[in-house]
């Protein structure tokens, strides 16, 4: 097996990991304890005392749950059945077995950064799961919606802008095609500075016309491989026989503004024949605050169908037929919510593997995808991006992600350092930006 380099950890006093496992987790813990509080009424009306019992149990779940990770206790494995249960405590012996004192515990500071973050997440999910009646209830989707809300008039403008372009798509020639999937490639990557994990929860919603913002934010696209995507799917397209299909897959990543860029893109691939078809995967339980579930994506599609304005109205309205008519398939896995990184997918998921050796193209989105991509690893950075995927090549990929962890390959010699120098927040502050390709050319 190649060597790896280590992973981030919260051992690393003042690194950004540390800095989230001391301070953004639990106030993000804190808020989901808050949310549950103030839910409190809507529970009694809905199941009665049952209701308010089950909430005091979550909320005292959730309590210790923050506890230990404050006092840095040892990981305990996962009790309540759940269809990954098995898999997450597997996945905690192995960890355990890293360790070389002979009674090394896996602690939140001291393991692996990725491991423990998804591993708080997962918790969270467990004391929903243990608090029936209200085991349904996504401690999220209040700020999910609200993001969406508060990025109406940017929704409309991305609306509207689609819709126009569709009207004269066919009079287009080969370079203005470019230009407009370039340009939605673009919104779809500023998109993704909308998560509300890195704001600790808060309120992280698109104001600004992002449309007219793309020429001043292009300094800040580090890594721009947008021919490569361009030159693979307008060759799909032109040799594509009649009846044949280019697929392409969007590993989703927020809800909220964010999936709306995405599914304007999609809906792109789709007037401009790039793609046939479309796959998007989603999160099966609710996820680093804004990834996108099931729920989320239709609720999204149905707001938008009924949004208040010509244009998005329409849009809503041809995503839900893309759905209905298969050009458009939503999927879950569970593996999107294990802690694994994506090299070891062949193996914890061999099925999902092969599912997406199918695509022509897969697009991952936002940051934690790329963590999960490079094992989110302490990697030189100027290490060639094939080589950080570690194996990992269903098919060819493409990752549109703004820098919000302290990871970053496929860099100039000397770029990172530079850069470092400058501006020591440069690949945590989600000001940067990356389209980093990786397949043949
Ligand atoms: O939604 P994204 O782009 O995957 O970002 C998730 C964020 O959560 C973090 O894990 C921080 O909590 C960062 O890696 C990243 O900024
Ligand atoms: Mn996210």
């Amino acid at each position: 097996m190649a060597v790896v380099p280590a992973s981030l950890s919260g051992q690393d006093v003042g690194s950004f990991a540390y800095l989230t496992i001391k301070d953004r987790i639990p106030q993000i813990l804190t808020k989901v304890i808050d949310t549950l509080h103030r839910h409190k009424s809507e529970f009694f009306e809905k199941h009665g005392e049952e209701g308010v019992e089950a909430e005091k149990k979550a909320i005292s779940l959730l309590s210790k749950l923050r506890n230990e990770l404050q006092t840095d206790k040892p990981i305990i494995p996962l009790v309540e059945k759940f269809v990954d249960t098995d898999i997450w405590n597997q996945y905690l012996e192995y960890q355990q077995s890293l360790l070389n004192e002979s009674d090394g515990k896996s602690r939140w500071f001291y393991s692996p950064w990725l491991f423990v973050e998804c591993y708080m997440y997962r918790r969270i999910h467990e004391a929903i799961i243990q608090s029936p009646p209200i085991d349904y209830f996504d401690v999220f989707k209040e700020s999910k919606e609200q993001n969406f809300c508060e990025s109406q008039e940017s929704v409309i403008a991305l609306c509207t802008h689609l819709q126009q372009l569709i009207k004269t798509i066919e009079d287009l020639d080969e370079n203005q095609l470019k230009d407009e999937f370039f340009k939605l490639l673009q919104i779809s990557l500023w998109g993704n500075k909308c998560d509300l994990s890195l704001s600790g929860g808060e309120s992280s919603s698109q104001k600004t016309d992002v449309l007219n913002s793309l020429e001043d934010l292009k300094p800040f696209i580090l890594l721009n491989d947008m021919e490569h995507l361009w030159s693979l799917l307008s060759n799909c397209k032109k040799t594509r026989e009649k009846a044949s299909v280019t697929r392409v897959y969007i590993v989703l990543d927020n809800s909220g503004f964010e999936l709306v860029t995405d599914l304007i893109l999609a809906n792109f691939l789709l007037s401009s024949e790039l793609a046939t078809e479309v796959h998007f995967y989603g999160k099966t339980i609710p996820w680093f605050v804004s990834d996108t579930t099931i729920h989320d994506f239709n609720w999204l599609i149905e707001q938008v169908k009924h949004g208040n304005h010509k244009w998005m109205s329409k849009c809503g309205a041809d995503w839900e037929e893309f759905v209905k008519m298969g050009k458009w398939v939503y999927h879950d896995h569970i593996f999107w919510t294990l802690p694994h990184e994506y090299c070891a997918m062949p193996q914890v998921a061999p099925d999902l593997y092969a599912e997406l050796q199918k695509a022509h193209l897969i697009l991952f989105k936002g940051d934690l995808n790329y963590r999960k991509l490079t094992g989110d690893r302490k990697w030189e950075f100027s290490v060639p991006f094939h080589q950080a995927l570690n194996g990992f090549h269903p098919a060819p990929l493409c990752t549109i992600r703004t820098l919000k962890a302290e990871i970053q390959v496929g860099l100039k010699p000397g770029q990172g350092e530079q850069l470092m120098a400058s501006e020591p927040c440069w690949w945590t502050s989600g000001k940067y930006g990356i389209f980093q390709y990786d397949g043949p050319l």
